[in-house]
This record gives C-alpha cells, sequence and structure tokens, in this order.
C-alpha cells in the first residue's frame, strides 16, 4: 500500500506555464489528483504578482525524504534557486510542500489559510482514496 500525500503548490512567475509543467513532471512521482487552483494574494512576503495555487493529493511509493527531494528538483528546473537564502520570500516559478500524509487525522490542519477555499474541491477525492486504498 502506498502513501497518500497531502501537497500544496504555488507560483508567482508565469503560474499558469510552470503549473502545467509541474503537473507534467509530477505525474513522474505517482497517480496525483488535484484542487481547483486559485489566484491568491502573497502572504508573509511583499510581491506585485499574485500566486497561483492549489492542493494535490500524491499516491506515491516514494518516502516523504525521496518526494520532498524530487519536489525540490522541479523547483529548480523550472527555475528557483534554493540555494538563495531569502527563497522563501520572493517571487517564485514553483514551490511544492507536502504538507502529510493522507493517514494522520488533523493533516487538513496544514492547508495554509489562503488555501481553506479548495479544501472542499478534494476532500471528496480523499475520501474516495481512503476507501478504496484504506490509507
Ligand atoms: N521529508 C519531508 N517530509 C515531509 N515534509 C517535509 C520534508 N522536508 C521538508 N518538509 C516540509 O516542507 C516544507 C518546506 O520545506 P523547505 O525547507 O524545503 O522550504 P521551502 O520549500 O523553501 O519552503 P517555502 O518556500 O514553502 O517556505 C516545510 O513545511 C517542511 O516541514
Ligand atoms: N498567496 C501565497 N502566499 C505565499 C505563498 C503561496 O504559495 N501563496 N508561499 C509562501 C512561501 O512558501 C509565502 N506566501
Amino acid at each position: 500500500m502506498h502513501p497518500i500525500y497531502l501537497c500544496s503548490m504555488g507560483a508567482n512567475i508565469a503560474p499558469e506555464n510552470n503549473f502545467a509543467a509541474a503537473r507534467e513532471l509530477i505525474s513522474e512521482l505517482g497517480k496525483a489528483y488535484y484542487s481547483r487552483a486559485i489566484y491568491t494574494q502573497p502572504v508573509n512576503m511583499h510581491s506585485d504578482n499574485d500566486f497561483l495555487n492549489a492542493l494535490f493529493l500524491l499516491v506515491s511509493p516514494l518516502d516523504s525524504d525521496a518526494l520532498k527531494s524530487r519536489f525540490n528538483a522541479i523547483e529548480i528546473s523550472l527555475g528557483r534557486d534554493r540555494s538563495d537564502p531569502m527563497s522563501s520570500k520572493k517571487d517564485r516559478p514553483m514551490d511544492i510542500d507536502i504538507l502529510g500524509e493522507l493517514s494522520v487525522d488533523d493533516v487538513w490542519q496544514e492547508v495554509p489559510t489562503y488555501l481553506d477555499d479548495v479544501v472542499q474541491s478534494l476532500k471528496p477525492i480523499a475520501d474516495q482514496l481512503i476507501q478504496t486504498q484504506g490509507a
């Protein structure tokens, strides 16, 4: 039984193109199920560029460390400079984070507030995966 990861993605440089490119690359890591994507104002950073953000579920054979490394590699391939110490506060072509495993009771509490509105578009899929896979 593969773990099911709840993940978030966000971009505020060429976000539509970078979302499409990231989805292609993420598809190599397992089976992904996406929430709807929404435009959000930058939180905890200053920028004139709005973000495109989404949640997704990923059923993957990788463990969380390996998955995080692959996400970092995708971010870098799309142009993010992760060696910059201010990387978390700067405009970015892609940020992909693991929020937790779906098997953890309160994993949905890890969803950042700017993505609260899309949770309901993903929960039915989560419930279905749990039923069919026993997450
Ligand atoms: N192996 C892992 N498994 C699960 N979650 C992880 C793992 N490694 C890091 N994380 C989580 O991923 C998030 C991002 O960590 P990281 O240090 O890579 O920063 P980042 O990608 O630059 O983040 P951001 O730009 O979102 O601030 C953190 O919330 C961290 O807890
Ligand atoms: N709206 C929005 N704001 C952010 C985001 C993000 O993805 N969307 N990511 C950040 C650093 O991880 C900081 N602020």
